[in-house]
């Protein structure tokens, strides 16, 4: 097996994912803790340790190739649990979304990856993200399977931002179909650092749906930041999410200090807007950032000939970005939201 005497000594998974883009000879070994690892392809390792554990974790980074420092902070988890230096508690799949984008510095190379999970792959033309997705849908459900349904999951989708943002690191919550959204969630995510959270409204083709989705994990898009690239990632300012991320998967239980609403700025998307014209604009800058507020009535966006007013005074925008493809999601606003009864 070529690479296995390199993965055992360097426990550098990146170096060898990125140099095999699209596939990997599947390979297993034991480390000298008893714990197990196993990797299924390129991009795609499993831990389970020798003794009894609780926790089905999934991490994933690289859904989108030039959001570097998840990469990196994935990168080093590996290296440490290879290396005997981190010693796990939990099972845990990591994940490399998409290794040759990575290699290009690029978001995609066909395809958003993230617009592509829960069967949205299933179209006539394929292209490598298409078989990528369902791929991955396929490991992270024969993880999840494979632990059992009475047993605890979760799946954080690693991401950055292509724009920088007033609230400098945020998480995208899963529409939930109802079901309530969990205190203890985003005080794991506060732990990380992260104090912003963004209530989705109706189902979605990203990765953390459909974990949230078909196996009802605890499922987030957490954006870290902005997107640098390698090299260029301060470290110092993704401390908190490493050293709350290394807690979850070695760590039995986890605390986490208690709920307090006032920590939080919680936000509820009021609308989305997709581009379906080739002229499609917006009225701001590049450099107008996440969570930006409007005016009732001022312009948000124009798509051919339809323009965008803000509804709502205070109307933020995420993610505007108007190079997607056509029908897609090119601008989310948001709107402020309290803590009340559904929150568990
Ligand atoms: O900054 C941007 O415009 C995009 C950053 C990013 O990749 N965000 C994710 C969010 C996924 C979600 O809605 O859960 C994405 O657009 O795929
Ligand atoms: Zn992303």
């Amino acid at each position: 097996m070529t690479y296995l005497a390199e993965l055992k000594q360097s426990g550098d998974f990146l170096t060898i994912t990125r140099n095999n883009e699209f596939t990997l000879e599947p390979v297993n070994f034991t480390l000298d803790n008893g714990t197990l690892v196993e990797v299924h392809d390129t991009g795609v390792i499993q831990f389970t340790p020798a003794g009894e554990t609780t926790k089905d974790i999934v991490l994933s980074s690289a859904v989108h190739g030039n959001e570097t420092a998840p990469i990196e902070i994935c990168d080093e988890l590996i290296q440490h649990i290879i290396t005997g230096k981190l010693v796990l508690a939990q099972r845990v799949l990591f994940i490399f979304g998409n290794p040759k984008s990575i290699n290009i510095g690029q978001r995609f190379v066909d395809e958003n990856l993230n617009r592509l999970f829960n069967g949205a792959h299933n179209q006539e033309t394929d292209n490598p993200e298409k078989v990528r997705a369902q791929k991955l849908e396929g490991y992270v459900r024969a993880f999840f399977e494979q632990g059992g349904d009475e047993r605890y999951r979760c799946h954080y989708d690693l991401h950055t931002a292509i724009r920088g943002s007033k609230n400098e690191k945020f998480a995208v919550y899963p529409f939930l179909h109802g079901k309530p959204w969990k205190k203890s969630q985003l005080q794991f995510l506060l732990s990380c650092g992260v104090n912003t959270v963004l209530m989705m409204r109706s189902a979605a083709t990203t990765f953390s749906y459909f974990s949230s989705y078909q196996f009802g994990a605890d499922a987030f898009t957490i954006e870290l930041g902005q997107v640098k690239p390698f090299g260029e990632n301060n470290m110092a300012s993704f401390a908190k999410t490493k050293e709350t991320l290394k807690a979850l998967i070695s760590q039995e239980k986890v605390e986490y200090k208690e709920f307090n609403a006032d920590e939080f700025e919680l936000f509820t998307v009021h609308r989305t807007i997709n581009r379906t014209q080739a002229e499609f604009s917006f009225p701001f800058p590049d450099s107008a950032e996440n969570f930006t507020g409007f005016s009732k009535g001022e312009l948000l966006a124009t798509d051919g000939d339809k323009q965008y007013f803000a509804e709502v005074e205070g109307e933020a925008i995420i993610f505007p970005n108007a190079n997607v493809a056509l029908g897609q999601r090119a601008l989310l606003t948001v709107v402020p939201l309290e803590v009340d009864e559904n929150f568990i």
